[in-house]
């Protein structure tokens, strides 16, 4: 068993030694960030302790059931209540088989709450690594950006149509079915329309990954589309004219840029490669063999390595002083990469092509070791999809289109099963593409999908198809890591190398230049020191024979000049023996010479930070700094337009769910109106006949009243006629109204109906009409009256009777 690491804890005793070594720094971050990991150790422990004191197989479930067995054997170990099931659980559940065959023997609980323990702990520990990024590596989606171009001049000449608009605030496409009109929206990390610029898209897409790329990250930037739909006027844009450039020329200015601006202690070394995948071979496009033989070197092998990862073996790689030097070096590739005329695209891209960039960095830090890291740009121009329907493609270029669209689905299956969340496998050696493209998906990189779609209607379908692959892409994550010290770093030993050169030239008189960085090399490790004593004593060596020889020349020399007697025959041997020293000398020099030559090169292939190595490239990493600072301005107002947007639609949800209850209200309300409304309607007939009743009503009370007045004019006269007045005062003083009974009564009764007298002398009769006598009137006179006011008739014939009767009574 290993001894743990000072100071980690004892459980962490599973791991293996390297490994508990290389993750040192990340498991202390853990137990430092992650106190909960703790908590739940230690409740492991309790609950494996419990189990060990109560023997109990429910607990070991439990702990199982925890430790990730599957549920069915949890089950079936409870029923039987057996540490046998549970140590047989165990070897599919991932027990070392010694601790389960040990289990098995004692039959003994306590092995199996100490398995189900470390298992618990390993699951949990490995599932928590899994969330929390550890230190120097990002757990990240890859970003998707979707840009689309212009209507070409054919298709607004055909009449074609956009169906895509595209929407940089809100970072949406939205995708119009020409057939049915119905729009599909789609969300993505940035949307660039057809009025992008490519300096805009250098900025937004390449220069964040450059610039990862240059502290030591992967990062992989591929365009995806249909073909004919952009992608090579992405990556490499037109040749001539600053802003028409791709991400490709504009990432070597940004580079070299860059690279001017570090400081001077940083020192850089570019290599490049360029390669393609052309009908399922890959074709080393740098090949130098392109030239005398005119062939490419074809069928190149895909290889992987832990530190390198993924890579091509035997391809060419150049190394690069300048931004100028890389443009040539596409320039170069592009010369042998495989286009050809189709009816989409008339120079349609025929293989996938890729552009590496490595760039290694290095730099003393505070201990004098000397750091390293490494990064590596992969520019991915992918060959477009296409139907044989549209493009039209026979021959070559249909077979061409075949490996092309298989290599495409490969990839799509690749995404697939990167995204479903259930595969356990991603089909990456399926295609070669698939294959180079590992680390890029779901591997160790940085990467962005530049989706690429064509904006008219005759090609809803394919555009559908690459929004849908889009969107899909957007879920992978990759696990990138800054690359540091890798053994195989080309820096490292050309340092080595060029500090060997200098070392060798200062033992041959040369002075150096940089003493005390060849100390600190010296002090760089043990091996070197070594090294560096052997071949010290060999260069002394030299140097001492080299002067010796100078010496014995000079001396020869002055012999020959002074020594007269000498005779010929020894003057010859003696100028022969000075010629051959000289000529040893002359080789020793030429040697010299040839280490300098060979320290200058290794010199200038090494760039120091701070050297302005743009040279032409110069202006076009002045414009992509001013349109990023355009970008800057610009990506500030996009954001306030989108907090606006955001706070408006916030409101306008909130007006939503204000409205929502308002509408409830007003439905009530308009519930109570229309009843309210029922009610009135009603009333209002009511008050109608209402009004026609009083009408009715006061016609009658008028007709009524008419017919009271006339009565009332009746009796007055009546009354004025034959009721003297002395009479009427003498009744009126007697009479009261009985409100209970609702009448008038005449309190005295000798003043009531027989009791009264009539008025014989006709004084107190009212006056006859012309002022004549008052006599009373006859019976017939009466009924006369009677009749003429249409009153009823006097109540009895004998009124004349009856009132002289009254009369006379009143004369008694
Ligand atoms: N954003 C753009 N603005 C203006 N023109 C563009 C734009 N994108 C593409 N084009 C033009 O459209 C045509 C096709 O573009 P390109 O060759 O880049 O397509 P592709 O996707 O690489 O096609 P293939 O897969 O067939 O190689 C070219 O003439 C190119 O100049």
């Amino acid at each position: 068993m290993q001894t743990p690491a000072p100071g980690f804890p004892s459980h962490c005793l599973w791991m293996d030694g390297g490994q508990l070594e290389r993750n040192c720094q990340t498991v202390s971050a853990v137990l430092e960030r992650g106190p909960h990991l703790v908590v739940s150790l230690v409740v492991s422990l309790v609950v494996s302790l419990v189990g060990l004191r109560g023997g109990f197989p429910l607990w070991i479930t439990l702990v199982g059931l925890r430790g990730g067995f599957p549920w069915w054997v949890s089950l079936v170990g409870l029923l039987f209540g057996s540490p046998l099931w549970v140590s047989l659980v165990g070897l599919p559940g991932g027990f070392p088989l010694w601790v389960s065959l040990v289990g098995l023997l004692f039959g003994s609980p306590l092995w199996v709450s100490f398995v189900g323990f470390h298992r618990n702990c390993k699951y949990k520990f490995w599932r928590f690594m899994a969330e929390n990024e550890a230190p120097g590596e990002r757990n990240e989606n890859i970003r998707v950006v979707v840009r689309g171009r212009p209507l070409s001049t054919g298709e607004l000449e055909a009449g074609y149509e956009s169906i895509v608009h595209f929407d940089s605030v809100q970072q949406t496409v939205a995708l119009k079915d020409p057939h049915s009109g119905a729009v599909k929206s789609f969300t993505f990390d940035h949307v660039f329309g057809p009025d992008s610029t490519q300096p805009d898209i250098f900025n937004e897409v390449a220069r964040p990954i450059i610039d990862n790329v240059l502290e030591g990250y992967n990062g992989t930037i591929f365009a995806y589309g249909q073909t004919g739909s952009g992608k090579t006027h992405t990556m490499e844009g037109g040749s001539g004219k600053a802003e028409l450039r791709g991400i490709i020329p504009n990432s070597f200015a940004h580079i070299f840029g860059q690279i001017a601006k570090a400081e001077a202690h940083q020192k850089f070394l570019v290599r490049v490669s360029y390669f393609e995948i052309y009908m399922e071979q890959i074709r080393d496009l740098l090949s130098k063999k392109t030239d005398r033989e005119k062939v490419l070197v074809t069928g190149l092998e895909v290889k992987e390595d832990k530190e390198k990862g993924v890579y091509v073996k035997g391809l060419t790689e150049q190394v690069v002083h300048s931004a100028d030097d890389l443009d040539k070096i596409m320039a170069l590739g592009k010369k042998n990469r495989v286009t050809g005329a189709t009816k989409m695209n008339a120079h349609s891209s025929r293989s996938h092509a890729i552009f590496s960039v490595t760039i290694e960095r290095s730099e003393r830090i505070s201990d004098g070791r000397l750091h390293i890291c490494v990064g590596k740009l992969n520019l991915v121009d992918l060959a477009g999809s296409e139907r044989q329907s549209k493009s039209e493609a026979v021959d070559d270029r249909l077979k061409e289109a075949a490996k092309i669209n298989h290599g495409l689905s490969n990839l799509g299956n690749v995404i697939a099963a990167l995204t479903d969340g259930k595969s356990t496998h991603v089909p990456y050696r399926n295609s070669k593409l698939t294959r180079i493209l590992q680390d890029s998906l779901g591997g160790n990189s940085k990467t962005v999908m530049c989706a690429n779609l064509g904006p008219a209607n005759y090609n809803h379908e394919e555009t559908m198809n690459t929004l849908r692959y889009a969107t899909r892409a957007k879920w992978i994550k990759n696990a990138a890591k800054i690359n540091e010290d890798p053994k195989d770093a080309v820096l490292k030993r050309l340092e080595e190398e060029i500090q060997a050169l200098r070392r060798q030239l200062n033992g041959s008189g040369d002075t150096g230049r940089n003493s005390e960085e060849e100390e600190e090399d010296a002090e760089d490790a043990k091996r070197r020191i070594a090294l560096q004593k052997e071949r010290k004593e060999r260069r002394d060596a030299r140097a001492r024979e080299l002067s010796q020889m100078q010496a014995e020349i000079a001396a020869q020399r002055r012999e020959l000049e002074q020594n007269e007697r000498m005779g010929e025959q020894q003057r010859a041997k003696l100028r022969q023996d000075i010629a051959d020293k000289e000529g040893k000398l002359d080789v020793a020099e030429k040697e010299r010479q040839g280490l300098l030559e060979k320290l200058n090169r290794l010199e200038k292939t090494i760039i120091v930070g701070g050297e302005n190595l743009l040279d032409k490239a110069e202006e076009q990493e002045r414009l992509l700094e001013e349109s990023a600072k355009e970008l800057e301005l610009r990506r500030k107002k996009e954001q306030e337009l989108r907090k606006t947007l955001l706070s408006k639609k916030t409101e306008r949800t909130k007006m939503e769910e204000k409205f929502a209850t308002l509408q409830e209200i007003a439905a009530a309300k308009k519930l109570e109106e229309s009843r309210l409304k029922a009610e009135l309607n009603s009333l209002k007939t009511d008050l109608k006949g209402l009004r026609q009743d009083n009408a009715t009503r006061r016609e009658e009370a008028k007709g009524s009243k008419k017919d009271i007045e006339k009565n009332i004019q009746l009796y007055k006269m009546i009354i004025d006629r034959y009721l003297p007045r002395e009479m009427q005062a003498l009744i009126e003083a007697n009479c009261s109204y009985n409100h209970d009974i609702g009448e008038w009564e005449v309190s005295c009764l000798a003043f009531t109906g027989a009791m009264m007298q009539p008025d014989y002398s006709g004084q107190n009769r009212p006056a006859a009409p012309g002022g004549g006598p008052r006599k009373p009137l006859s019976y017939e006179e009466a009924l006369a009256q009677a009749e003429q006011h249409k009153l009823d008739r006097p109540p009895d014939p004998n009124w004349e009777g009856l009132f002289r009767s009254y009369a006379d009574e009143l004369g008694s």
